[in-house]
């Protein structure tokens, strides 16, 4: 559907590039021509990925072990990454949530969430923006939220609350870094099964699922967010700035997703947690 050209010699750091929907983007940027950086926490992940990369693409791919709630541990990531030349787009794709009620979360737990989805998400942007603003060098921020921006979303607060803060980041920079050349759009997938979201929102005893309740009776294909990704960050969506596509199906106009956990007991509840404390 694109020139095999579309992102060639684009530098493309992809955070939570090493798996789900991260590996799944940069698969088919690297297709697309691009040089690929992905980080992530664990080195094994990313350097699988990156083999692949580089078997089925013959791309340039680097890695970089990086936990983003780290300011410090990112500074030196894009210090590291330029020292090669500058970025030419950002994805910030890595993040965390998982099911629970509101009234039983503690700080940490709600800081487990928001630290590496929205306090992550920001150091990545404004280390790239400082960066490319620095140099005059046009810059790409895209990054990956949620339909609960529009809807909200019952029992992944902080998530809802990390994304809709990102969007506001989105808006926020789109303005203010748009004449110094740097364009930032989003996406707002709706259910594109991974391990990590399964795992973390999908837990035995919720109700058939997402494909069930979408209107168009099936969930996300990994390459469809590929392909959206790779128009959004291209130069050919060059006038696209401070937008949000949402990719759901029209899930969302539907449901917010979670309203088959308000049936949930609770004693279902309590099994939930003791579930986590044991694994
Ligand atoms: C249509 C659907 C749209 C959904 C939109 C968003 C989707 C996604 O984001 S999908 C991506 C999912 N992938 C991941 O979450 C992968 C990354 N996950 C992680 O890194 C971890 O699993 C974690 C961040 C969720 C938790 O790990 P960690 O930071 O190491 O936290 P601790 O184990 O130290 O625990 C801290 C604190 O949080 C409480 N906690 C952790 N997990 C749960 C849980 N599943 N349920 C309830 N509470 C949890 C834990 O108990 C700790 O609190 P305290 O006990 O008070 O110390
Ligand atoms: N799948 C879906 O249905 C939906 C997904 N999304 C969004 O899509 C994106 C990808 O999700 P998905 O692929 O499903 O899930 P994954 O669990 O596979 O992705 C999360 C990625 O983030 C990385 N990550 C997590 N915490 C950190 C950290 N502190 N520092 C660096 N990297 C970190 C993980 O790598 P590591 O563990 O090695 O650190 C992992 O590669 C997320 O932003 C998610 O919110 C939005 C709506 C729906």
């Amino acid at each position: 559907m694109f020139e095999k050209s579309l992102l060639a010699h684009k530098r493309i750091l992809v955070t939570g590039g090493g798996s789900g929907l991260g590996a799944a983007m940069s698969h088919r940027f690297a297709e697309l021509g691009a040089e690929l950086l992905i980080c992530g926490r664990r080195s094994a992940t990313l350097d699988e990925t990156a083999a692949q990369l580089r078997a089925a693409y013959n791309a340039k791919v680097h890695t970089f072990a990086c936990d983003i709630r780290d300011a410090n541990a990112v500074a030196d990531m894009m210090a590291a990454i330029w020292q090669d030349g500058p970025l030419d787009i950002l994805v910030n794709n890595a993040a965390a949530t998982f099911i629970a009620q509101s009234e039983h979360l503690s700080a940490r737990a709600a800081d487990a969430i928001l630290a590496p989805t929205l306090h992550g998400a920001m150091y990545c942007t404004l280390e790239a923006g400082r960066r490319w603003i620095e140099s005059d060098h046009n810059g790409v921020v895209l990054s990956i939220l949620s339909t609960s921006t529009i809807t909200g979303r019952a029992f992944t607060m902080p998530s809802a609350m990390a994304k809709s803060a990102l969007l506001a980041m989105t808006k926020s920079l789109a303005v203010e870094w748009g004449p110094k050349g740097v364009r930032l759009v989003a996406i707002a997938p709706g259910p594109f099964p991974t391990p990590g979201a399964t795992g973390q929102l999908h837990p035995e005893g919720r109700d058939s699922g997402p494909a069930a309740r979408n209107p168009l009776g099936r969930v996300g294909e990994h390459s469809e967010l590929a392909n959206l990704a790779s128009f959004l960050i291209s130069d050919q969506a060059g006038y696209i700035n401070g937008e949000m596509v949402v990719q759901d199906g029209g899930a969302h106009l539907r449901s917010s997703g979670a309203e088959d956990l308000l049936h949930w007991t609770d004693t279902q509840w309590a099994a939930q947690r003791t579930a986590r404390a044991k694994s």
